[in-house]
């Protein structure tokens, strides 16, 4: 696979931009009015509060409490970073919080305590109870670790939870059913090899031996070595319980003959001769973070039949706790839990192992890009997989309901399931499922505008980010200032700079050119003028010729200008049936709007046509077409000649036998809105619709501006669809973001 390199940079700037941190609280309620002050706060909140306080499980109701979640540390154990202290392992709960909102849409704040004293911080925690629904403690060392869970766990009513320990534990168990079964071993009698005796180490290697592994089997190492039976140096009650009796003091001693290696120790702990010597199949799970004990390219140098994982995205098999902890607190919410117990944790290590075998459904594939099957690159199901969020979560819930640990039990499971799959918000696999085809596809893509720091910084990203190799058109020296301008120095040797000075073949465009162009009015001259200085033109030239498989630009000059140059080189225009299609992000929903770009007024015909490519655009993007023709006016009333093309389109759409839903004329809230399409019962949208034909370029681009500025969307586009060749053509006013997602699909080759 492509390994996504990232630099420092980039990291800092990811954490610095758009505003510093990850996440930022937004509120549910409107908070516009007098009256919306008076119930969001005094006097109205006051009936609330006496509610709660005379019935304390009304706060599960009235408050935010039951969808709330705090990760909690100090900083001792910071990933395998060591101690970095409260402050410096703000990031990583930071980072903690986001996934628990993106993948389980629990609501999560991040409290870095500075203790390192048990008791202050079980103190801090246990006063903090009241406000949250639950409590993930993360990167706590060991052993501390143990005794500040063990008395929360005592002293509170809702679920405490060490993602260190148990999150960790729970996946590893999972990767570890899947694994045995591709080996063809058992876990009775697998010979298992622990590095690291800390928070990850001990909760993985109890569950292994809940799970049936042997006492006797199981060889546990810290720093000092092996933990034997005797070992005074460096030991504590809970390393003690696995210490064995046995003559062997080395890692490297230890791991002679073992099936299964587990690292949660550090980067590097591991050797090449120590992965040689273990048994045949071997099992290697290097989960230290960020940089794993060994790596995989290491191990299978020297074992190619070892099964390998790690806790990296960017390798197969990622055993790492993001897979389990969004799962089994929202499990664990639901149910309004008391505790997450180990049946709960079994549940969910079960359900996560029968996913992993089951048959992966297209979208994942097409999200990765790759295709997944069950076997020694896929033992676990990957974070992005979307059906984590209804599967994983139902089980751990029954689990807590039949173990007595649920509040408030859930009646009615399938309706549960139904809400966990409209929670989750589509657009996220839909930029995941873009993003894929992208870097599987490899485009060299150019980007016209070389001299522009935004279309520099978009350019850098699309490369670095694997997606392909990006060809920037300008002079040299100027994108050589530009890049060091911006602080991107070291991406001056990583991109090529095109222009026609250093173009073999200029002469060729040039004669291409001149052919198109010799019988509209232009001389010999000023085409070669063109082909040579302008860049829009070069580039287009470039890609006619196959010389790249993608083009980007558009930010510098207003699209109509920029189209008008492209189009000397093609033929994108109304008559060749091209069409632009914006795509808008808000809410969770994507609604594609067309034409925004190429039709100023297009007639019945043309709005036919812009529907058919309007739909092969969502279906690129992975969504099945629901077109609605919007107007101002809805089904012929009120009956206006300006709506009039509105209201025979869909019979042109009809004569033309398309296999998609559509629909018209009607206004945008009977488009999106399925309550208003009620009043309609004849109407054939099978939903809302989500994409909009709308009746001119005027209206497409008012929608498009009006739903970017007042209301945030994210938007995407044009799409410039219906032409053989991949363009996209960017707003003058767009980021380096919009730019680099203008890219990616046209990488994909959308349209
Ligand atoms: N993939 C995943 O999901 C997860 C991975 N981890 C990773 O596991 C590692 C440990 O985390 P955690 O348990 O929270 O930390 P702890 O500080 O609680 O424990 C660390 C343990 O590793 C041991 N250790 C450190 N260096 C070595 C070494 N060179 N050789 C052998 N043992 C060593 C320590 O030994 P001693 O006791 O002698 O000091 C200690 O027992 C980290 O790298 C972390 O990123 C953790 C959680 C989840
Ligand atoms: C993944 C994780 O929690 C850790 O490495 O600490
Ligand atoms: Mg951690």
């Amino acid at each position: 696979m492509t390994k996504q390199k990232i630099t420092s940079s980039e990291a800092l700037a990811f954490h610095l931009e758009p505003t510093p941190g990850k996440w930022e609280v937004t509120a549910t309620v409107p908070m516009t009015t007098q009256r919306d002050l008076s119930l969001a706060y005094s006097p109205g909140v006051a009936v609330p509060c006496e509610a709660i306080a005379e019935n304390p499980e009304l706060a599960y109701d009235y408050t935010n409490k039951g969808n709330l979640v705090a990760v909690i540390s100090n900083g001792t154990a910071v990933l395998g970073l060591g101690n970095l202290g409260a402050l410096g392992s703000k990031p990583v709960m930071e980072g903690k919080s986001v996934l628990f909102k993106r993948f389980a849409d629990v609501n999560s704040i991040d409290i870095e305590l500075d203790t390192e004293d048990p008791d202050e911080f079980i103190k801090a925690v246990k006063l903090m109870g009241p406000t949250f629904g639950g409590i993930n403690l993360e990167d706590i060392k060991a052993p501390e670790c143990f005794i500040i869970e063990q008395k929360l766990k005592e002293e509170m009513d809702i679920p405490v939870f060490h993602d260190d320990q148990h999150g960790t534990a729970v996946i590893c168990a999972a990767g570890l059913i899947n694994a045995l079964h591709l080996s063809g071993k058992k876990i009775e009698d697998v010979k298992i090899v622990l590095n690291g005796a800390g928070a990850a180490g001990i909760a993985c290697i109890e569950l292994l031996k809940a799970m049936g592994a042997r006492h006797e089997n199981c060889i546990v190492c810290d720093t000092k070595g092996v933990i034997y039976q005797g070992r005074t140096e460096g030991m504590n009650q809970w390393k003690s319980a696995h210490a064995i009796k046995t003559d062997l003091r080395t890692l490297e001693e230890a791991m002679e003959g073992a099936d299964v290696f587990l690292g949660v120790s550090v980067k590097g702990a591991v050797t090449q001769e120590m992965v040689q010597a273990m048994a045949e199949d071997p099992v290697i799970f290097a989960m230290a973070n960020p940089d794993p004990e060994i790596t995989p390219e290491e191990a299978h140098a020297v074992r190619p039949d070892a099964i390998v994982a790690t806790g990296r995205s960017d390798y197969p098999n990622q055993v790492n706790n993001v897979l389990g902890f969004p799962y089994l607190f929202r499990g664990a919410l639901d149910i309004h839990a008391r505790a997450i117990n180990d049946e709960m944790k079994i549940a969910c290590a079960e359900a996560l192992a029968e996913l992993a075998r089951e048959d992966v459904p297209d979208e994942v594939a097409m999200a990765y890009g790759k295709s997944l099957s069950f076997g020694r690159d896929y033992i676990i199901p990957t974070p992005f997989d979307p059906r984590l969020i209804h599967m994983i979560p139902p089980r751990v819930a029954k689990a807590g309901m039949d173990t007595g640990a649920a509040r408030r039990p859930i009646i009615d499971m399938e309706g549960y399931e139904l809400s966990l799959k409209s929670r989750m918000d589509p657009t996220a696999n839909v930029m995941r499922g873009i993003h894929a085809r992208a870097r599987k596809a490899q485009a060299r893509m150019i980007f016209a505008e070389g001299d522009d720091p935004r279309v520099l910084r978009a350019a850098v990203q699309y490369q670095r980010a694997g997606f392909g190799k990006a060809l920037v058109v300008g002079r040299d020296a100027d994108v050589k200032a530009k890049l060091e301008a911006a602080g991107m120095g070291d991406a001056v040797r990583e991109l090529e700079v095109v222009n026609a000075a250093n173009s073999r073949h200029l002469s060729q465009y040039k004669d291409f050119l001149y052919k198109r162009l010799q019988r509209k009015g232009f001389d010999r001259h000023d085409v070669h003028r063109m082909a040579s200085r302008d860049r829009h033109v070069f580039s287009s030239l470039m890609l006619a010729h196959g010389h790249a498989d993608g083009l980007i630009t558009g930010a510098t000059r207003k699209s109509a200008y920029v189209m008008e140059l492209i189009n000397h080189v093609f033929d994108a225009d109304a008559a060749h049936g091209a069409v632009g299609v914006t795509a808008l992000l808000h809410k969770g929903r994507i609604v594609l709007i067309a034409d925004t770009l190429v039709h100023e007024w297009p007639d019945e015909q043309d709005l036919a046509t812009i529907a058919e490519r309007s739909a092969d655009v969502a279906r690129h993007m992975g969504l099945e077409p629901r077109v609605a023709f919007v107007s101002f006016s809805t089904f012929g009333y009120p009956d206006s000649e300006r709506a009039n093309k509105m209201h025979i389109a869909p019979q042109v759409l009809e004569q033309r036998g398309v296999d998609f839903e559509f629909e018209g004329e009607m206004t945008v809230d009977v488009a999106l809105n399925t309550t208003a399409q009620e009043a309609y019962p004849f109407q054939r949208l099978s939903g809302p619709a989500n994409v909009l034909v709308v009746p001119a370029r005027h209206s497409a681009s008012i929608s498009v501006k009006l739903m970017q500025e007042m209301a945030g969307a994210t938007v995407i586009g044009p799409i410039l669809a219906g032409i053989d060749n991949s363009i996209q053509i960017c707003s003058t006013n767009a980021t380096a973001n919009d730019i680099l997602n203008m890219a990616v699909l046209a990488s994909c080759k959308v349209g």
